[in-house]
């Protein structure tokens, strides 16, 4: 399986106006799918990946692009090293090139989206290897005519759980007339929205995006869900918008109501001082993002439970890795999302599938973002708030093109670059 060709390909879908900690999600979602051609005897196999579409990433990618054909779609460590290798500048003679790839994908005029990419650290690398490797593992599993949770050691389990994600949001966005999810911006909104996200997807767990409104106002809205679902563990995620007096008095107010609370602060050292004062378990996927990070915070006892992403630890066999460093450690596991597609979905699918210690539902942005999905219906579905592993080679998705070419045309219709939900909040309401 050599690789002729890794193509890459930006593409916005439409999200509605969820409020987070930074402000508001913009009305189209950045993303890029990945197609990693490969020759081989009797033919190549096409592998899929997904990742966010920020130019940072878009550039590097391209760039990997240009060195990456002849290398071997198996030899997944020989790619890791490459990618951290360009990423850290290392390699010379380089041209990073980013205004041509601009250029090429938008018509636009050089020196429009600023300076080229500087080397990056780890952290980038690890983001950018993810993306090849889910592409790659998709290609293996297709040659082999075997799924991806099977090169994943094998599946501890046939459906994953996944956790009903609430948000508050505005009826729509502005100038848009209302979305059909409506308005949430008190308990009552969020209680129904979380009724319709049962009712749809029959989750069994919920969590709410908070950091939005004053702690009062959200820890209503959790007293709210555990009223109206008494039986659902339940989590608010503020995204580390709290100081550590409001958490404080948050985890006060909390106690006994939550499954886990996700970063309430920022830090190590807060995150410690929260987690000295509660039984509410601490959970994170942002003061514990590498393995580097573990240390500092198993230390000062900081978090019971970090949500690994395979786009963001390294890839599939990084996530399910990551299991073992939690079982070794005596922590849980649970898993992020963003804002994603159905590439996406199924690598976390079969991710989770074959990680035994996680014992947690996972997040996902799907109901969000599922009207506009890049793959063929009919192989991810959600039965009581859980999707089955695919059942065909590789990821089991098959890139719907029609779409793809949609969603590009979008993308290139848009002209931004990066996620911004401060400058769009602001936009709003300055
Ligand atoms: O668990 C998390 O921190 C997230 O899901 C981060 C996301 O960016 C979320 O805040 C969002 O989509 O606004
Ligand atoms: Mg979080």
């Amino acid at each position: 399986m050599i690789i002729s060709e890794l193509r890459v390909t930006p593409i916005a879908f439409r999200d509605p106006p969820l409020l987070n900690a930074d402000g508001v999600h913009e009305p189209h979602v950045l993303r890029a799918v990945i197609e990693l051609v490969t020759d081989g005897p009797g033919g190549g196999v096409t592998g899929l990946g997904e990742c966010t579409g920020h130019a940072w990433q878009l550039d590097w990618l391209e760039l990997i692009a240009t060195r990456i054909r002849g290398m071997s779609a198996y030899d997944t460590g020989a790619l890791a090293r490459l990618v951290s290798e360009l990423l850290a500048g290392r390699a010379d003679g380089v041209d990073y090139g980013p205004d041509a790839n601009w250029r090429r994908w938008s018509g636009r005029t050089p020196g429009s989206r600023g300076p080229a990419p500087v080397p990056a650290p780890a952290f980038d690398a690890m983001r950018v290897y993810s993306a090849i490797e889910v592409a790659c593992l998709d290609a293996q599993g297709r040659r082999a005519g075997v799924p991806v949770v099977d090169l994943l050691g094998g599946r501890v389990r046939d459906a994953v759980p996944y956790a009903g994600y609430l948000f508050y949001k505005w009826a729509g966005h502005p100038g848009s007339g209302d979305d059909e999810w409506g308005a949430a911006l008190d308990p009552d909104g969020i209680v129904a929205q979380a009724e319709r996200m049962v009712d749809h997807y029959g989750f069994r767990s919920l969590k709410l995006k908070g950091g939005v409104f004053p702690p009062d106002e959200e820890i209503a809205a959790v007293r709210a869900l555990r009223a109206a679902f008494p039986g659902l563990p339940l989590r608010i995620d503020p995204n580390a918008a709290w100081t550590l007096t409001t958490a404080l008095a948050a985890v006060r107010e909390l106690e006994g109501v939550l499954e886990y609370l996700e970063d309430p602060v920022a830090g190590v050292d807060d995150m410690a001082a929260v987690a000295a004062a509660t039984s509410i378990p601490l959970a994170t996927n942002m003061c514990v993002t590498s393995l580097e990070g573990v240390r500092p915070a198993l230390e000062r006892d900081a978090v019971r439970i970090v949500l690994g992403d395979h786009h963001i630890w390294g890839g599939l066999r990084a996530s399910v890795a990551l299991g073992d460093v939690c079982r070794a450690v005596g922590w849980g596991l649970s898993m992020h999302s963003n804002s994603h597609l159905g590439i996406s979905l199924a690598a976390m699918t079969h991710a989770a599938a074959a990680t035994p210690g996680l014992g947690h539902a996972c997040d996902t942005h799907y109901p969000w973002n599922a009207a506009e999905d890049v793959v063929l219906p009919g192989a991810l579905s959600f039965q009581d708030g859980s999707v089955r592993v695919p059942d065909g080679p590789g990821l089991g998705v098959q890139l719907d093109r029609t779409v793809l070419d949609r969603l590009h045309a979008t993308y290139l219709s848009l002209g931004r670059e990066h996620r911004d939900d401060k400058a769009y909040r602001r936009s709003v309401t300055p």
